[in-house]
């Protein structure tokens, strides 16, 4: 069952001696003793296509793979998983790679309501495979929409030097988890960021991916408050003095007077574990990963922001592949409506005022040649939101649209567009969701040959609600 996670014994600092290393006859396995001693277990919570892929990848480093733990969030997948072979499977183009030895534990997730967790009467005080070993390294891969309920069940894990990273589509889920779950900075773990742009599909077999395009995963640290106060990233130095040694204030014509606090330096500490982690990912060769300082990687994340904000949602509802959005006028006029509320949102965020070129790397135009490029090149595809909408699951709107709302709320821009867009899209999931049978008393069962409807406070990456009809406030019991 479950093996447990382990912690390195904490080093009394007084005890090791101070000796120059390459003091002649000094004896390198002492040296090596003598070093702060990092736990190489890494947590991967969220078995999704993603989860598997960064657990499958992780163990392919050779020739000494780091010890892995699975993370499972219901009863049903750990027994399938204790009596399957104990391997995850990844096939690429047609080949299918094993790899096994990995630990597995099992942590419910916590129920939330109304944006609320509420007590979950139905978990049972302590279980098999759980563990409540303290987590140095934790990879959260599940959906936006799920990191919450997934984080607070093993929040308690986590410690001030742990590192989480984060590999969800949108912007705002560290602003959840700080309020959430670790609303105190001083005892809140270290974060990492991660753009997957791999493309993974399911497959029949509950262990296996299927890698259907390669990526890249851009990866970069975020400064913790505790080493760094927040702020704007900083201009390097080559931007800040003028020649009479007054700061450059780079002009920002969406927003004349900004009200934009001073920049701090862009240095930061980097603890271990972040170092151990990226270490780690960027010498893992299938995952292509890059590190990308946090200014760089927060502009890359709203590139992709962008692109979502007009694929995903436009895909839904026009209930079509990405290309659909292609070569058709009206479209293009939608597209460009968009563009110009999300462009002027983007360009008036204080934390990019004081990086260069920011105005031209986010004009509408600009904007639009990514966004076409990307629609072309995924023509084919089925875009995440569409799919989850169509299996009447809960989709990332809130972290992607929903996101450029409230941002342009709190910048006084008002975003119509944007705004009816994420109601479409959630009006929609709503009615496929009823049409499944959510509320409606269907004599043959749900529609879509027994598929489960969903339950938002519960559902975690397309898996069927595990609480009864009490707690589920009436609607779907998640039985079939
Ligand atoms: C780029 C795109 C739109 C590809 O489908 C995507 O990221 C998604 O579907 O979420």
């Amino acid at each position: 069952m479950a093996k447990q996670g382990r912690r390195a014994p904490e080093q009394d600092e007084s005890q090791i001696p101070e000796r120059d290393p390459t003091e002649p006859g000094r004896n390198p396995a002492a040296f090596y003793r003598a070093q702060n001693v990092i736990n190489r277990r890494i947590h991967v919570l969220g078995m999704g296509n993603v989860g598997k892929f960064m657990a499958h990848s992780l163990r392919g480093i050779l020739p000494d793979p780091p010890p892995v733990t699975l993370i499972f969030h219901k009863r049903e997948h750990l027994t399938e998983w204790e009596t399957s072979l104990k391997r995850l499977h990844v096939t690429t183009d047609g080949d299918t790679e094993y790899r096994d030895g990995f630990d597995v534990e099992l942590s419910y997730p916590s129920i939330r309501y109304m944006g609320k967790e509420i007590e979950n009467l139905h978990r049972p005080p302590t279980w098999d495979g759980q563990s409540d070993d303290p987590i140095d390294s934790l990879i959260v891969c599940t959906k936006a929409t799920h990191v919450l309920q997934a984080l607070s069940p093993i929040k308690h894990r986590l410690h001030p030097e742990s590192v989480i990273l984060f590999l969800q589509n949108g912007m705002g889920t560290v602003e959840a988890v700080n309020r959430e779950i670790f609303p105190d900075p001083a005892t809140r773990p270290h974060y990492m960021l991660g753009i997957n742009s791999h493309g993974l599909r399911a497959s029949k077999d509950s262990f296996t991916t299927i890698h259907s395009g390669f990526g890249t995963i851009a990866l970069g640290i975020l400064p913790h408050e505790r080493v760094r106060e927040p702020a704007p990233y900083a201009p390097t130095p080559k931007y800040a003095p003028t020649k009479d040694n007054v700061p450059v204030r780079p002009k920002n014509p969406a927003n004349p007077a900004p009200d934009t606090p001073e920049a701090t330096s862009a240095s930061f500490k980097w603890s271990s574990n972040h170092r151990y982690l990226l270490r780690t990912l960027l010498r893992t060769p299938v995952l292509g990963a890059t590190a990308f300082s946090p200014p760089d990687l927060l502009q890359m994340q709203l590139e992709k922001l962008v692109v979502n904000c007009i694929v995903n949602p436009l895909t839904v509802i026009l209930d079509a592949r990405n290309g659909s959005i292609l070569y058709n006028y009206s479209m293009s006029r939608v597209m460009r409506l968009l563009l110009s509320e999300i462009s002027l949102v983007i360009r008036s965020l204080p934390e990019l005022q004081h990086i260069p070129n920011v105005e031209q790397r986010f004009d509408p135009g600009r904007l639009e040649t990514i966004v076409v490029g990307i629609a072309n090149n995924t023509k084919e595809n089925i875009s995440s939101m569409l799919a989850d909408v169509r299996a009447g699951r809960m989709t990332e709107i809130d972290y992607i649209n929903g996101w450029i709302v409230q941002k342009g709320e709190e910048l006084g821009i008002k975003c119509f567009m944007n705004y009816m867009l994420l109601h479409l899209v959630e009006g929609k999931g709503r009615m496929i969701q009823m049409e499944m049978g959510e509320g409606i008393p269907f004599v043959d069962g749900p529609r879509g040959g027994g598929e489960l409807i969903l339950n938002d406070m519960v559902a975690m990456e397309g898996d069927r609600p595990e609480i009864s009809k009490e707690a589920s406030d009436g609607n779907n019991d998640g039985k079939s």
